[in-house]
């Protein structure tokens, strides 16, 4: 069958059957070919090493022993040229990384156990191609980043940026202190291990938003930086996002990335180029008047690379917009792609296909950065679509790469980890508008399904097979998954989102048994059906209280994006056709949220509303809120309610001087709510009134700035 390689080379030919693998091997070149493909290699041939027999001819252009296959290695970073045949091995890397990374090509054509007689002239698309932990969050433990570096070796991703936002010595104020003896220990045998993956373990500093622009701040950075390199850093990045102040002057950050650049860099002779990330990292925020970008393109050094995130923080990348920023800084952009991360909807795992960057646009980007989860782990799955993506874009297959990536994470087990997955994959929705596809394949049949039950037509048979099969499935799935021995690490963080799917497979089947109970008019099952729903239903709401605690996107959301939906209304009609049929009046529950958010805030008016047993809540955001005079955010009940408690905090002690509470008891008119300030947090003391609606007000006649910390109301 064909040979499937990860990622995909640029030109491979079989030019024969494949060989069992020779009993005796002879190495030539290993004394100087790449150390960590030798390495491989003689662990691939272990046991099988002799002075004569078939020979492995192994290096890199100039070495001796491939002096004659030189010529037919690429002239480029990374490349390599493989060819076996019945005789021979030759393997010719155009450098080091080159020779490692055809190792790793032949250490998977060996896979299957024999040895395939082919040609592969191979390199990469992409200069920088991997990772970047940049993500507000828990930062990624030891073990996590240990088992990322190997992955990325395997992988060919040759960049690892250490950037979480949650580290002090990465950020302010502490970016100026040394990390502590254990820390950088840790730090050095990472370095280390980046290193023998040929992985370039870039630390990020995120100083900008106390930074002052002189010689005492800019030697320290520097102190830092030389703290890190007697760690082994040899790459580095500067960070001013998500600042503001006199930390985002883009004549200031110009300068000091120069001297950096000049002072340190240049001087140390075997660091890699400056990689920075400006405050303007998006289109969508781009102020070409003042010119940051234009300032940014045109004074700094043009090795310094210059990283950005599209047309907006969380977007695909496209060819109009590569050329559009590539023109504004004078160099092909540095790609950090916000995707997997989901440091905006935490209770969501992101586990599909990357797909929805443009594939002719390997020329026009320096590096190409994914910013993942905190799920490490499961991230893999994004990061192996990203190795494909970025090695061989033209090719690249997003569904391919997807079941690749499922295999490779988890290989006994992949077909219950792909039921999962697909059904794992879309954000719900959120502040950056940014949406995927879940539940592909069972999407239309479940459209098709509940048109025809609402339309009291009968729904075809097959349609009802494969929904009951796919709940099945998902039941299966669920357990399989929990009791897995391919990855103990994914199954362990995500394992409270494993058991959510697993009730919501149970609670699919039992609403299809209610359906079936009605064609067979069997009443009695209907109600045992129905409790058993109610009874599941209740599990998903516990489960989803209880775990993954955090104040910004709290809880287990699976399948939200069709499963979910679907089966809520499917048990709320089939509820309403049993009492219509049976004269009954069962509750009819659905779950969604029967409030609404109103907003004149661009950054707000998209958030959820987040509906809790006895609370109605906004979901926080991270960023900052830009609210112009008159701007307001309300929270509209489906119907006046008595309130228990209204709680807001918008990280400011000031609110009260620039904001009003209200509440309106007929949606016309406000009146303003009575509060206590705890802190940054204001308290309204509830009146006797039912309320209709509940806004913040920005009544001060001028724009300001806040957080989105808290907007809870207690029903
Ligand atoms: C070059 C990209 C910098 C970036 O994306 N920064 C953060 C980031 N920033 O996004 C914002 O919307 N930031 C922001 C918005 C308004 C005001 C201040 C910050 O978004 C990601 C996803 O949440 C985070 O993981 C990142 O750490």
């Amino acid at each position: 069958q064909e040979i499937m390689l990860q990622p995909r080379p640029q030109d491979m030919k079989v030019i024969g059957k494949s060989l069992t693998l020779p009993e005796h091997v002879q190495l030539i070149g290993a004394d100087n070919a790449d150390t960590d493909a030798v390495n491989i290699l003689k662990d691939l041939f272990a046991g099988r090493m002799a002075k004569k027999g078939f020979k492995v001819i192994i290096g890199e252009k100039g070495d001796k022993a491939v002096k004659k296959y030189a010529r037919l290695v690429p002239q480029k970073p990374e490349a390599y040229y493989l060819s076996i045949d019945d005789k021979k091995l030759v393997l010719v890397g155009s450098d080091e990384r080159g020779t490692f990374y055809g190792m790793q090509t032949v250490s998977q054509l060996l896979k299957e156990g024999n040895l395939p007689q082919i040609n592969i002239t191979d390199y990469p698309d992409v200069r920088y191609r991997g990772v970047v932990e940049g993500f507000y969050g828990k930062p990624w433990s030891y073990e996590d980043r240990v088992s990322q570096l190997k992955f990325y070796g395997t992988n060919k991703l040759n960049t690892y940026i250490y950037g979480p936002k949650n580290d002090p010595f990465h950020s302010s104020p502490n970016w100026r202190k040394p990390y502590p003896q254990e820390e950088a220990a840790r730090m050095a045998e990472l370095v280390k291990l980046a290193k023998s993956n040929k992985v370039d373990f870039v630390w990020a500093i995120h100083p900008g938003q106390d930074i002052r622009w002189n010689d005492e701040d800019r030697e320290l950075l520097l102190q830092k930086f030389g703290q890190m390199y007697d760690l082994g850093i040899r790459s580095f990045a500067v960070f001013f996002d998500d600042i503001s102040g006199e930390g985002t002057d883009p004549l200031k950050q110009a300068e000091l990335l120069n001297y950096i650049d000049n002072q340190f860099v240049k001087v140390k002779k075997d660091v890699t180029p400056l990689v920075m990330c400006p405050t303007e990292y998006n289109k969508s925020w781009a102020n070409l008047e003042k010119g940051y970008l234009r300032t940014l393109g045109e004074k700094l050094n043009p090795s310094i690379q210059i990283m950005w995130t599209g047309d907006r923080v969380v977007a695909d990348i496209h060819r109009d917009g590569m050329d559009w920023i590539n023109t504004q800084i004078k160099r092909p952009a540095y790609i950090w792609w916000n995707f997997p991360v989901t440091d905006y909807v935490r209770d969501h795992l992101l586990m599909g296909p990357v797909y929805g960057n443009d594939t002719d646009i390997a020329q026009t980007m320096s590096g190409f950065v994914a910013n993942p989860m905190e799920h490490a782990e499961a991230s893999k799955v994004a990061i192996y679509g990203v190795a494909d993506y970025t090695w061989n874009m033209e090719k690249y297959d997003p569904n391919a790469a997807w079941q690749g990536s499922l295999k490779a994470i988890m290989p006994t087990n992949y077909e219950a980890l792909r039921v999962f997955a697909s059904h794992n994959s879309d954000l719900g929705v959120n502040g950056h508008k940014y949406r995927r596809e879940e539940s592909v394949i069972i999407k239309p049949v479940t459209e098709r399904f509940l048109t025809a039950f609402q339309s009291e037509s009968a729904y075809p048979k097959d349609d009802f097979t494969t929904l009951e099969r796919e709940f099945k499935s998902i039941v299966v799935a669920s357990d399989i998954l929990l009791r897995s021995k391919d990855n103990d690490l994914l199954i362990k963080d995500i394992n409270p989102w494993i058991k959510q799917f697993g009730l919501l497979g149970q609670t699919g089947a039992a609403v299809m048994d209610m359906l079936r109970d009605l064609e067979t008019s069997d009443k009695e099952s209907f109600k045992l059906d129905y409790s058993l729903v109610k009874e599941l239903k209740e599990q998903m709401f516990e489960l989803d209280a209880t775990n993954n605690i955090n104040p910004w996107q709290p809880g287990v959301k699976v399948g939200s994006l069709v499963l979910v939906p679907f089966v809520n209304n499917l048990y709320a009609q089939a509820t309403e056709r049993y009492n219509k049929q049976f004269g009954e009046n069962l509750a009819v529950v659905y779950d969604y949220c029967p409030h609404t958010l109103l907003s004149n805030i661009s950054q707000v008016k998209s958030l959820p509303l987040q509906l809790k047993e006895k609370t109605v809540s906004l979901s926080p955001s991270n960023e900052v809120i830009k609210a112009d005079k008159d701007a307001f955010i309300t929270i509209q009940l489906l119907k006046a309610t008595k309130l228990r408690s209204i709680e807001f905090n918008a990280g400011k002690a000031n609110l009260l001087q620039w904001g009003e509470l209200q509440f309106t008891t007929d949606g016309e008119n406000w009146q303003a709510l009575a509060c206590e300030q705890d802190g940054e947090l204001l308290k309204a003391t509830m009146g006797k009134e039912s309320v209709k609606a509940v806004r913040f007000l920005n009544k001060s006649g001028v724009p300001q700035e806040f957080y989105l910390r808290k907007f809870t109301l207690g029903l």
